[in-house]
């Protein structure tokens, strides 16, 4: 792993993010290139097991950005003095981190103090943060505790899901009605019907939920549906040979999980992936938790979304209106920094080591998640009590 040392403390190098201008206004999203190939071909061209050259992904940052995307697991060590002497170092790091980032459970007045007089919005990521990381995708479920809080949390505040799994999966492991959903990393929000939202959004469409209500879809990226599916497609087929791979596809970007292979073939796979977008000069790579996610090149992100959903939904004056957004990993960096423009609200980061991020506070884990939703429910029954 990089690590480097900032102000003293232990840092996690994230790889810089693939850079991107700024188009503006929701409406009428373009990819960013318009000269890409065709993708409504059905031919599936599979780069025949011979990939170019690996130097490609050293020099690009992909394989160190492969090997630092995710905390590593702690492994029993023969030599326990030398053992406690790395998590004691590693504890002093954490620490000395959490000046810059403080437990969000231990400022919880802070926030409260900032939350009067306003009404609390709440963005939850689901992967990292709702649910423990675990090695296998589908079982990444979150515990009935942890359901009966955000259900709770729901009750007294709007509660979104912004996950990069697609809308469908994350609602099947969510399975609250009460909550909004967006997948795709915001490339598919759900909303109510009822709700107001702006005539220029031009990728609106009125649809029927599970329940047969009536809602709104906001998808920018609905045009690359086909093309999506054709890389999905490739890399099922790239990847079939390669022990521990898996390959999700989330309706408007492709998942492909590394966590369960041996590190040899890391490169291997790198090259793979960076060969094949050679062909698709209008989707990019993206990195995740021990996964590359590969997604269309519009302007949206999951911090596009939270500023959707809050006009949407009718918070968009945010003078009354403190946003508070948790997540653990790089995607959500970009909700983190739209909520720190202009001091808008708070981004709290989970996560277990020292990481750079614009996140305001820090969680560790997602038990401390539970604990931090449970207090806001206790708040909020306080007050409905005028206590
Ligand atoms: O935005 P999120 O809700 O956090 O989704 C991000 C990705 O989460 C999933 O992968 C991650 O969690 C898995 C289960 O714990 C883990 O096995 C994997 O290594 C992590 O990367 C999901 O499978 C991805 O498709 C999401 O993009």
């Amino acid at each position: 792993m990089d690590l480097k040392s900032t102000n003293g403390s232990l840092v996690v190098a994230d790889p810089a993010p693939i850079t991107k201008s700024r188009l503006g206004a929701y409406s009428g999203l373009m990819p960013y290139s318009q000269s890409g190939q065709s993708f409504s071909s059905n031919i599936v061209t599979v780069p025949r097991k011979k990939p170019g050259k690996l130097d490609d992904v050293c020099s690009n940052g992909w394989l160190d950005a492969m090997i630092s995307s995710s905390p590593p697991r702690k492994k029993a060590h023969k030599d326990f003095n030398a053992f406690d002497i790395i998590s004691d170092e590693a504890d002093v790091a954490y620490q000395s981190w959490m000046i810059r980032y403080p437990s969000a459970l231990k400022s919880f007045q802070l926030i409260m103090d900032r939350a009067k007089n306003r009404k609390l919005v709440m963005f939850l990521d689901y992967d990292g943060t709702l649910s423990p990381i675990v090695d296998d995708p589908d079982r990444a479920f979150m515990s009935n505790e942890m359901r009966s809080a955000v259900r709770s949390v729901a009750k007294h505040f709007p509660t979104a899901i912004i996950s990069g799994r697609s809308r469908d999966k994350v609602y099947d492991l969510v399975g609250l009605t009460e909550l909004y959903y967006a997948g795709s990393h915001g490339m598919d929000i759900m909303f109510p019907a009822r709700d107001t939202v702006s005539p220029n959004h031009l990728n609106c469409v009125k649809s029927t939920d599970l329940q047969g209500k009536e809602v709104n879809l906001f998808q920018p990226a609905s045009e690359f549906l086909p093309m999506i599916n054709e890389v999905y497609r490739t890399f099922v087929e790239i990847t079939k040979d390669i022990k521990g791979a898996k390959v999700e596809n989330h309706k408007f970007c492709v998942s492909l999980h590394y966590r369960n292979v041996d590190e040899n073939s890391w490169p291997l796979i790198a090259q793979y992936v960076h060969d094949i977008l050679k062909d698709y000069p209008r989707l990019r790579l993206t990195h995740g938790r021990k996964v590359l996610e590969v997604r269309p090149v519009i302007d949206w992100d999951k911090g596009r979304a939270v500023e959707f959903l809050l006009e949407s939904l009718g918070f968009s004056n945010s003078s009354d209106v403190l946003p508070i957004y948790i997540g653990d990993d790089r995607t959500d960096e970009d909700a983190f920094k739209v909520l720190r423009k202009g001091n808008r609200g708070y981004g709290i980061l989970v996560s277990t080591v020292p990481k750079e991020s614009n996140a305001f506070f820090s969680l560790r884990d997602t038990s401390e998640v539970q604990d931090f939703l449970e207090s806001l429910v206790r708040m909020a029954q306080q007050d409905a009590k005028g206590l």
